[in-house]
């Protein structure tokens, strides 16, 4: 079983953003979306997300999961709302609050809180959060629905490094049952969590496949204009080092 996208386009008015001839994925893991600016990373989440329309075919497990069954976090993430943190966690299980939370309810946000140390802003209002608090419980919002898919624009963009760790963590457990699309521009991150990347550039796929084989893809460096080294952490983890380019590989 896998995610298959067959001539999978995306467009603006008469300006192509994004076409994708064929790409295929296992159905679960965690796949880091990369490339550099505009290369069309929010263009694809947002078409796999249905909040853009695209051309061609996608599926999963040979279907398409129903929206309810999909969870998405775009790029901006900004909350204004005077609710609560456990009220907004809250509003990824049904549309709207109404009078009556039950306790199962009550007890399904608690145990989403818990798994992302968020327990002790339970009661904080969202609008008086930081940026890196938002994006945490935002992620809550989306994962109390226990999506089949998830699809997540720089989940990590506001975290400081523990928490992005963390929630990494988090993500790669999360991605044993599920498949979870994150676009990242750490590409150390994406280095250490990601079972496979796909690479866009301008536009188009450019590489796709294990993360270890398209991270030391010449092509990347060309398009990063960087000269890339991959290096061995304590652990016998990658970890992939970024250098000013002298002269492009490819
Ligand atoms: N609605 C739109 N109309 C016209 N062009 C668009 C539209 N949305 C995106 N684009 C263009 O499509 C290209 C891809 O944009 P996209 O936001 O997908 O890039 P990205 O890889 O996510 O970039 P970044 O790393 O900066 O977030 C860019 O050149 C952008 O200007």
């Amino acid at each position: 079983m896998s995610l298959v996208l067959e001539n999978f386009t995306v467009d603006a008015g008469r300006r192509r953003l994004l076409r994708i001839e064929k790409l295929e994925l296992p159905s679960t893991g965690l796949v880091a979306v990369i490339g550099p600016n505009g290369a069309g990373k929010s263009t694809l989440l947002k078409a796999l997300a249905g909040v853009q329309r695209h051309g061609g075919s996608k599926a999963l497990d040979q279907n398409w999961p129903a929206p309810e069954r999909i969870g998405f976090m775009p790029q901006d993430f900004t909350v204004k709302a005077a609710m609560s943190v456990a009220e907004c966690v809250l509003l990824g299980r049904r549309e709207r609050l109404g009078w009556r939370i039950t306790a199962r309810e009550r007890a399904e946000v608690a145990q989403m809180l818990e798994m992302l140390n968020l327990s002790h802003l339970a009661d904080h209002r969202m609008d008086r959060l930081s940026g890196g608090q938002q994006q945490r419980v935002l992620l809550a919002q989306r994962l109390i629905r226990n999506p089949r898919l998830l699809i997540l624009d720089e989940p990590t963009s506001a975290l400081d490094l523990h928490h992005q760790l963390e929630v990494l963590d988090q993500l790669q457990r999360l991605a044993q049952t599920r498949l979870v699309l994150a676009a990242l521009h750490d590409l150390t991150l994406a280095a250490r969590y990601a079972d496979q990347t796909v690479f866009l550039e301008t536009g188009r796929l450019a590489v796709a496949g294990p993360t270890s084989q398209v991270l030391r893809s010449p092509c990347l460096d060309r398009a990063y204009h960087i000269a890339s080294e991959i290096l061995l952490d304590r652990d016998g983890g990658s970890v992939f080092v970024a250098h000013q380019a002298r002269s492009p590989k490819c």
